[in-house]
């Protein structure tokens, strides 16, 4: 590799024909020598004993490609198909060039600053099969600390997580899993796997694809990945900034009154309502509710409009475009069947440049100069026909008017009438510009159908390669159906579990609901949790049961510290929370961790005792909004942002049922958020009694 490395670096043998030639080959020569130079202190991982032929040779498998030119040295990629043979439970294979494949052996070799540091097999055919090295192997990875970002699991892909990320490209697939199985990380995998030559017609470039996350923490936190992953470039970003994004309006504020309204307001009818209307918001049939809408609302706007303009071509006379009102409506129509990416304004644009330079019969040569001539007149009309129509206002008046509402015959009386209530009413709105989440998926409808939905290349508009979502149960059929069309036919990943859904009233009821809208979409699931020891799991799955009615997901059996618990008096004496949280990050850093997070119920909890804790010759960097960074350490943070993130130690603050309401779902939900998120060592702290699920 060394040697390989120093030839592409050798600028005098990168000698093109002309300077341009050898700028150029120079370029892609460090740019081959830099992608390969990371890679020269543990060069492989992994080999494989195999019998092609009759011949047996050895392969070595690592995390890039390399062919030796000038020596026998060859080290093949975890992404390709032979790499595949390394993590699954295979034992023959029909190589490309046909013959049949067997294989003898499969080891581990830990290797690190050009040592070979262990050896494991986890498969030989002379010892009997299979040796229980690969449990052994995951083990040891999985004592490792936590780090402050989410790292790549090449080394320690399991049979089942292998076959979820190579399920045939151009397949939507649903990754589901309980917390820890390692969706997230398998969807980037896949995505990897994704960008890889191998995948010919349906290879991705990284720079086309995108990643939704929950949070722009947790965005921040997973992105660390990419470059692990060679996937620099990737977007990881929020629903909630896309759709902003595409709707030209940063700056919108995204609030959550439904939720706001379930955990505050007692009257049951009142949230009843508020759910269901929610949910309805986020039906699949909005689609065509906004697309009829849209169509009734053009029409309209055409009545009574036609278009004439004088143009002048070279050597001809004067000669005018003409546009009646019935060919307008013609034209409309015709778009809404072709139905265009860039959405419908686009669309009828050029259908009208095509028709009027077919009406004149324009030369070629003079079409740019015609093109230039209607431009404004152009405008000018589509400004008639489409210009009242931004995304959040009329998907507002869409929502207001029951004659829109009915006029696709797709609701019932009831849901029309559902649609028009106003559960909300009571749930204070910011005084700042503003959107429901439960409102965006139909105003991304109508920016879809107006402005095009999809990714920004320049001016113009064209489908990601390849999108991945996660904690794809949040995600509503009528976002699902959005986003169908914002990526290439079949290049969905969708990663979730719909037993951790904190958001029912926005997510899917079941995948099926999701599979209606991603045709040919698979439900792969992962069955085994990676994250934490024996002790953290057994409590979580405690909390889980009560509310989680699937069956029992198998964790790998790792022993690890017992879970600690603080508490500072009883039910009829409270004690001071602060002192005891304070002795529990001593302690957990005495176990050796120095990734430390003290969860909290709420942002303003971690707010204040990240002050308090000072007093305390406690030290947290508070992660209260979006705009914190998780950089490792002593960190204090609310439930809602340490979703999706896991720390080597974790400390529940406020573990107690006045914090978290025993008798609301949402509220168990969150305190089993809050106790998973440690891989190695779990504390809980209250001032008073601890929470009975957990005492
Ligand atoms: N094959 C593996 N080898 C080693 N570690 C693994 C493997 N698979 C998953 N892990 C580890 O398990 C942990 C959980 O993974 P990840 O966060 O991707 O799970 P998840 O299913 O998305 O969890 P959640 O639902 O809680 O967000 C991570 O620390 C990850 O590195």
């Amino acid at each position: 590799m060394i040697r390989q490395i120093e030839f592409w670096e050798d600028r005098d043998r990168n000698t093109g024909a002309d300077l341009e030639t050898s700028v150029t080959m120079a370029d892609t020569s460090e740019e081959h020598a830099a992608m390969l130079s990371v890679h020269v202190h543990q060069p492989y991982f992994g080999s494989l004993k195999v019998r092609v032929g009759g011949r047996e040779q050895t392969l070595y498998i690592g995390k890039h490609a390399f062919l030796d030119t000038k020596g026998a040295h060859s080290v093949v990629s975890w992404e390709s198909e032979v790499g595949s043979l390394f993590y699954s439970d295979a034992l023959g294979w029909t190589p490309r060039r046909g013959g049949q494949g067997v294989i003898k052996r499969r080891r581990q070799l830990d290797v690190a600053h050009k040592h070979l540091l262990r050896v494991t097999d986890l498969y030989d055919d002379e010892q009997g099969g299979d040796t229980g090295g690969r449990e052994e192997v995951l083990l040891r990875r999985l004592q490792e600390q936590s780090t402050a970002g989410m790292r790549d699991v090449v080394e320690t892909l399991q049979p089942e997580q292998n076959e979820a990320m190579r399920y045939p490209a151009g397949t939507p697939v649903i990754i589901q899993g309980a917390a820890g199985s390692g969706k997230t990380t398998i969807g980037f995998h896949r995505l990897a796997w994704m960008t890889n030559r191998d995948r010919g017609l349906h290879q991705a470039r990284p720079e086309a694809c995108m990643v939704l996350m929950p949070n722009r923490v947790l965005a921040a936190y997973a992105a660390r990945i990419l470059p692990e992953l060679e996937l620099q470039g990737v977007v990881v970003t929020t629903p909630e900034t896309w759709i902003t994004g595409l709707l030209g309006l940063e700056k919108l504020e995204v609030t959550d009154r439904t939720l706001t309204l379930l955990l505050t307001d007692t009257d049951n009818a009142r949230r009843a309502l508020a759910w269901r209307k929610a949910k309805l918001l986020g039906d699949a049939r909005m689609l065509d509710v906004v697309r009829t809408h849209l169509w009734n609302k053009f029409n309209a706007a055409i009545q009574g409009q036609s278009f004439s303009e004088r143009v002048e071509v070279r050597g001809r006379d004067p000669q005018t475009v003409t546009f009646s009102e019935a060919q307008l409506f013609g034209l409309l129509h015709d778009v809404f069947a072709a139905d265009p990416l860039d959405g419908y304004r686009a669309g009828y644009r050029r259908l009208l440049e095509e028709h009027a330079l077919a009406q004149l019969n324009v030369p070629e040569a003079e079409e740019t100069s015609v093109g230039r001539q209607l431009s404004t007149p152009l405008t000018t009309l589509l400004g008639r026909i489409f210009a009242s129509t931004t995304p959040v206002t009329e998907a507002r008046r869409l929502l207001t008017d029951p004659a829109a509402l009915s006029a696709s015959g797709l609701l019932t009386e009831k849901e029309i009438r559902l649609l028009l209530a106003d559960p909300l009413s009571g749930i204070p709105t910011p005084r700042r510009a503003h959107a429901d989440v439960t409102e965006l998926p139909l105003m991304l409808a109508v920016q879809a159908f107006t402005g095009g939905i999809g990714r920004a290349v320049g001016r113009s508009l064209e489908p990601f390669d390849h999108v991945v979502l996660d904690e794809a149960q949040d995600y509503s059929p009528l976002l699902y159906a959005l986003l169908q069309r914002a990526a290439r036919t079949g290049h969905i990943t969708a990663l979730g579990d719909l037993n951790q859904g904190m958001h029912g009233y926005k997510g899917p009821s079941s995948w099926e609901a999701v599979q209606e809208q991603l045709p040919g979409a698979q439900v792969l699931t992962l069955s085994r949790t990676f994250r934490s020891t024996r002790q953290i799991t057994g409590l979580g799955a405690r909390i889980a049961s009560t509310y989680n009615r699937a069956a029992d997901v198998k964790g790998v059996d790792r022993d690890g510290a017992e879970v600690q618990r603080y508490s500072g008096g009883n039910a009829d004496q409270i004690g001071d929370e602060r002192p005891l949280i304070a002795q529990a990050v001593r302690d957990a850093r005495a176990a050796g961790h120095t990734n430390i997070a003290i969860v909290t119920r709420r942002a303003a909890d971690a707010d204040h005792l990240s002050e308090q804790l000072r007093e305390f010759d406690t030290d947290a960097q508070p992660i209260t909004t979006q705009e914190h960074r998780y950089k490792g350490g002593l960190v204090i943070l609310p439930v809602n942002l340490a979703k999706g993130l896991e720390f080597s130690a974790a400390i529940v603050a406020g573990a107690n049922a006045d914090i978290y309401d025993e008798n609301v779902e949402y509220e168990r939900r969150l305190l089993y958020v809050a106790a998973s998120r440690a891989l190695h060592w779990l504390a809980l702290t209250s001032a008073g009694e601890l929470h009975p699920l957990v005492r």
